[in-house]
C-alpha cells in the first residue's frame, strides 16, 4: 500500500524498503525536480554539489539514496557473516536546530528499517534525542559536535559524507578547521555530496576540500517546472509606512481584520525586538510565541513543534545570535516550518540573502504562499529595491505590489495600537525576556538537579526561583480582543488598497479582510464559553457551601 503511493519513486530503482518507508511513513507521492536530478546522481556513486531553491526537497534528494546505499551494505554484509551497526554516513549540518530537525526526519525514514540515526550537537541538554553514537548507522551533527566526537577510528567506516547548508557550514563553525578535520578523518573513498540553497565562495572552498570531480546539480525549479503558466507561488508585497512605531498598528490592523490570514512567520531582527511585538499582541490576546536563541535548542525545537501542531498560529521569529553558544543558529536557514501561509518582514535584513532565506520559510513543498515586507523609509525601499535588482535568485521574481491598507482602517485602530504600545516599554520587554528563561530553567530537569546537587538536597533556592515574581505585573486586557461593533460600522475599514501593477500576469489577489460578522466570532464564543463554564463553577461551589443541597436521598 505505502509502496504503491509512492511510485513514482521506482524508476530511480530505489531499493522496495526505501520506497516504502517513502510511501508509508512520509507519504511523498512524486519526487521534487531536485530529487529528480540528484537521486539518479548520488544512486550512480557520483560526488554531487546540490544547488536548488528553498523549501525545494534537498534533504530528502540525498537521504533517500543514503539510506538505499546503507541497506545494499547491510545485506551484502549481512550475506558475508554479520553486519555490525557503526557510523557509515555522517551528516553535517551548520545548527543544533538543524541536527534535531534532519535527525527527526531519518528517524521517521528509519522507523521499519534495521538502521539507526544519531544526533551529535555539542550541547549536553538534548540527552534524550541522543541514541549511543556506537549503534548508529547515519550521524547528523553539527561541526562542533563531530569534531570533538568522531575519532578516525569511528569515522573509519564512513562511505558517505553529506555536507547541508553548504554555505552556513563555514561561517558557523568556529572555524575552519574543525571542518576541515571533520572531511580528514573520513576515508578519502567516501562519496561527497555538498548541498546548498546558494553557491558562493564558502561553498566553492568547501567543494574543493570534500568533493572528488563533482557532478553539479543546479535546479532553479523548485516544484511546478512546468508550470509556467501558472500564477507564481509567492506572492511578494511591500508595505510602506510613515515611521517604525506604524508598524505595530498596521500589525496590529492585518492581524485581526484578518487581512492576511492562516499561519503566519513574523520576522524582527533583535531579540528584544522580538518580544516587543509578542508583548503587543498579547496584549489583543492574539496567540504567539517567540523563537530566539536565547532559549535552549530543545525549547527552540518544542516552540517548533507547536508551531507546527498548530496550538498557536503567529510565530514571531528572531535570527540574533544573542550568546556564544548559539553560535550558529538561525531562524531562517534550512529549518521547515510546516505549512506557512506568510512571512511577514516586520523589520528588512540586512542584506539579500538573508531575505531570500526567510521568505523561503512559506510556499515549501510546491505549496503557496505570501511575503510582505514593511518598510518605513526611502532608504529601506531602495535597500528592497536592490535585492530584487541585484540578487540572482529574487531578480527572477516578480517585483514586490504595494499592499497599502485604508488610512480609516488605520485610524480606526490607531488609539486601541498607541494605548498597547506604551504598555511595551524597554523593562516589560526585558521583564518578559527574563521570564521566558525562568520558566524555561524551571523546566529543565538538568538545571534542578544541578541546583538541588549544588545546594545538597534544599529545595530553597529552587522555590525562590519558581515563586520569583516580576517586577512589571502585566495588566491584562481581554475586552481587547473584542472589537465593539461601532467600531466596525464603517463599510471603507474594509478595503485594502491593492493596485495592480502594469503587466502583472493577471495575477489576482486573494487579500480580504474578514466580514464584520465573522470577525468577533470566535472571540465572541470564547468569552461565551468562559462565562458558562464560570457560572458551572459558580453553581457547583453554592451546592457543595449548602449541605442540604450536597445530601443525596
Ligand atoms: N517529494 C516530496 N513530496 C512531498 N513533500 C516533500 C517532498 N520532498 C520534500 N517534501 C517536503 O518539502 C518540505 C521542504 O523540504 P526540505 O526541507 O528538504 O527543503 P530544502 O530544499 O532543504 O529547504 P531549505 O533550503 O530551506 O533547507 C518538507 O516539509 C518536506 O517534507
Amino acid at each position: 500500500m505505502g509502496a504503491s503511493k509512492a511510485t513514482a519513486f521506482t524508476r530511480f530503482g530505489l531499493d522496495a524498503r526505501v520506497l516504502e518507508a517513502v510511501g508509508a511513513q512520509l507519504r511523498w507521492r512524486a519526487p521534487s525536480p531536485v530529487q529528480e536530478a540528484v537521486i539518479p546522481a548520488v544512486l550512480a556513486g557520483k560526488d554531487v554539489l546540490v544547488n536548488a531553491p528553498t523549501g525545494s526537497g534537498k534533504t530528502g534528494a540525498y537521504a533517500l539514496p543514503l539510506v538505499h546505499r546503507l541497506l545494499q551494505l547491510y545485506d551484502s554484509e549481512n550475506a558475508r557473516g554479520g553486519w555490525v551497526e557503526r557510523t557509515r554516513a555522517l551528516v553535517v549540518v551548520p545548527s543544533q536546530d538543524l541536527a534535531i530537525q534532519h535527525g527527526r526526519i531519518f528517524e521517521v525514514l528509519l522507523k521499519q528499517l534495521p538502521l539507526h540515526c544519531c544526533v551529535i550537537t555539542g550541547s549536553g541538554d538534548n540527552k534524550s534525542l541522543l541514541n549511543t553514537w556506537t549503534d548508529a548507522s547515519i550521524c547528523v551533527g553539527t561541526p562542533a559536535g563531530l569534531a570533538d566526537c568522531l575519532s578516525s577510528e569511528r569515522a573509519a567506516n564512513i562511505v558517505l559524507l553529506v555536507i547541508d547548508e553548504a554555505d552556513l557550514v563555514l561561517t558557523f563553525a568556529k572555524s575552519t578547521t574543525q571542518v576541515q578535520s571533520i572531511v580528514q578523518r573520513v576515508p578519502a573513498t567516501a562519496q561527497g555530496i555538498l548541498v546548498s540553497a546558494t553557491l558562493d565562495e564558502e561553498v566553492e572552498a568547501l567543494r574543493a576540500l570534500a568533493l572528488h570531480q563533482p557532478e553539479t546539480c543546479r535546479v532553479e525549479a523548485s516544484w511546478d517546472a512546468q508550470a509556467s503558466a501558472k500564477p507564481q507561488r509567492v506572492q511578494y508585497w511591500v508595505s510602506r509606512l510613515s515611521s517604525p512605531d506604524e508598524r505595530y498598528l498596521w500589525l496590529y490592523v492585518v492581524l485581526r481584520l484578518r487581512i492576511l490570514q492562516g499561519r503566519i512567520l513574523v520576522f524582527v531582527n533583535s531579540v528584544p525586538g522580538a518580544y516587543r511585538v509578542k508583548l503587543f499582541l498579547d496584549r489583543f490576546s492574539l496567540r504567539c510565541a517567540v523563537l530566539n536563541a536565547d532559549l535552549p535548542v530543545t525549547s527552540r525545537h518544542h516552540c517548533l513543534q507547536q508551531f507546527d501542531a498548530g496550538v498557536f498560529d503567529i510565530l514571531i521569529a528572531s535570527d540574533e545570535a544573542t550568546t556564544a553558544k548559539a553560535t550558529g543558529y538561525s531562524a531562517s536557514r534550512g529549518l521547515d516550518f510546516r505549512h506557512v501561509d506568510v512571512v511577514i518582514h516586520f523589520d528588512l535584513p540586512a542584506d539579500a540573502e538573508s531575505f531570500l532565506h526567510r521568505s523561503g520559510r512559506t510556499a515549501r513543498a510546491g505549496r503557496h504562499g505570501k511575503v510582505v515586507a514593511v518598510v518605513t523609509s526611502d532608504d529601506e525601499s531602495g535597500r528592497l529595491e536592490q535585492f530584487f535588482g541585484e540578487h540572482p535568485r529574487l531578480s527572477t521574481y516578480e517585483r514586490p505590489r504595494p499592499l497599502a491598507i485604508r488610512n480609516e482602517s488605520m485610524e480606526t485602530f490607531r488609539y486601541r495600537a498607541e494605548d498597547a504600545l506604551c504598555a511595551c516599554t524597554l523593562l516589560a520587554v526585558r521583564e518578559a525576556r527574563v521570564q521566558a528563561l525562568r520558566d524555561e530553567m524551571l523546566r529543565s530537569r538538568v538545571f534542578r538537579e544541578a541546583l538541588l546537587a549544588a545546594r545538597d538536597g534544599d529545595h530553597a533556592d529552587l522555590e525562590v526561583l519558581s515563586h520569583d515574581r516580576p517586577l512589571v505585573r502585566r495588566r491584562l486586557a481581554a475586552h481587547l480582543a473584542h472589537i465593539p461593533d461601532y467600531m466596525l460600522k464603517d463599510d471603507r475599514l474594509w478595503q485594502v488598497f491593492v493596485p495592480e501593477i502594469a503587466n502583472a500576469s493577471g495575477s489576482r489577489t486573494d487579500l480580504k479582510p474578514a466580514t464584520p460578522d465573522d470577525l468577533n466570532l470566535p472571540v465572541v464564543n470564547r468569552i461565551k464559553r468562559k462565562h458558562r463554564s464560570k457560572l458551572a463553577h459558580r453553581a457547583s461551589r453554592q451546592r457543595s457551601a449548602e449541605p442540604l443541597k450536597r445530601l443525596r436521598l
